[in-house]
């Protein structure tokens, strides 16, 4: 299996760092556009083999796509991360150019490739990618739910005192600050839904710090996050090399599903060799409904400033 990563940065270094540490794929290329930088982390990363126990192969290149013809998973992380104060939304004008011109490369060199977006606006990338791409729709996955369930767990466990192997969650709807859909309906600490333990006011921190889990970290940090980013991706491309058929909600395009076409939004999907194996539809109660759609207004207002 062989795996490229668009964008050597942090998130993209991070990722192939993950990957490799499994030990699942033989090969990660990284390609990045700023001269011997992805060389560079390939090598740094090759030089922690012997150290961390892998043995896929993590090699780097400055723009020749040449280099990453025959992936099967190619994963674009390419594109400016935002800022203490800004929206993911407003990276658009800069990263929809970066990631048109990435999709079109990687496609050419690997015309069977199954892409995961990374880069942000999430959703609206990963829409970009299905218009632009000529790839069929269950080979475009956008990253974007796994990270911000991960994320989710993480306070539930905080709000709960619990390890955080304990509980279970998931988060739908958009990858925004606003348009994130934390279904605390549905989570539940070993089987018990969390409901039964957390209070009111304990319930709205859980979901408000979820939905702002990426803008709290770019605070903390004075750009985006990294690890969490780069081990979600890790999961996915795992599922897919492995055929884990794991259920993840993703960024994925709407035929019908949750009441939506034309957009790509966070739905729960069984991903495997193919990519997306199937959209799994669950029942949400009626305001988690009326959130998914104002999620799906916001989505469209954005999709609606690219140009293709
Ligand atoms: N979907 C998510 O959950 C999620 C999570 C974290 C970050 N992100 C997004 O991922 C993107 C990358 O974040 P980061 O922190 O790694 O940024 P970064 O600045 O550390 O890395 C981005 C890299 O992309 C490279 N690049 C720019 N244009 C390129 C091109 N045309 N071809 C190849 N490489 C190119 C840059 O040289 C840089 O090395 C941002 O848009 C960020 O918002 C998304
Ligand atoms: O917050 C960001 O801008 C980056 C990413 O989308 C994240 O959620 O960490």
């Amino acid at each position: 299996m062989k795996v490229t990563v668009v964008g050597a940065g942090a998130v993209g270094a991070s990722c192939a760092e993950y990957i490799a540490m499994k030990n699942f794929c033989s090969e990660v290329v990284l390609v990045d556009i700023k001269e011997g930088f992805a060389e560079g982390k390939a090598m740094d990363l090759m030089q922690t083999a012997s150290l961390n126990g892998f043995d896929t192969k993590i090699t780097g290149t400055t723009g020749d796509y040449s280099k990453t013809a025959g992936s099967h998973v190619a994963v674009i992380t390419s594109g400016i991360p935002r800022k203490p104060g800004m929206t993911r939304e407003e990276l658009i004008g800069i990263n929809a150019g970066i990631v048109k011109d990435v999709t079109a490369n990687l496609v050419k060199h690997s015309p069977e490739v199954i892409i995961i977006v990374v880069s942000n606006p999430m959703d609206t990338m990963a829409y970009l990618v299905h218009k632009t791409s000529g790839l069929p729709k269950h080979k475009i996955i956008g990253m974007g739910g796994a990270l911000d369930s991960a994320r989710f767990k993480y306070r539930l466990a905080e709000a709960l005192e619990s390890p955080i192997s304990d509980v279970d969650g998931m988060v739908i709807a958009a990858h925004s600050d606003t348009g994130m859909l934390p279904l605390l309906s549905k989570a539940t600490r070993n089987g018990v839904p969390v409901t039964e333990f957390l209070d009111d006011e304990q319930q709205k921190y859980v979901i408000e710090e979820t939905k702002v889990g990426g803008a709290t970290l770019t605070k903390l940090l004075g750009t985006s996050a990294w690890y969490a980013p780069g081990a979600a991706v890790s999961v996915m491309v795992q599922a897919i090399a492995c055929d884990q058929k794991k259920m993840i909600p993703c960024s994925l395009m709407l035929e019908g599903e949750y009441n939506q076409s034309d957009i790509c939004l966070g739905v729960p999907a069984i991903i495997g060799k193919n990519g997306v194996e199937k959209i799994v539809n669950i029942t949400l109660t009626v305001e988690e409904q009326l959130k998914f759609a104002e999620a799906a207004k916001a989505v469209r207002e954005v999709n609606g400033d690219l140009k293709f």
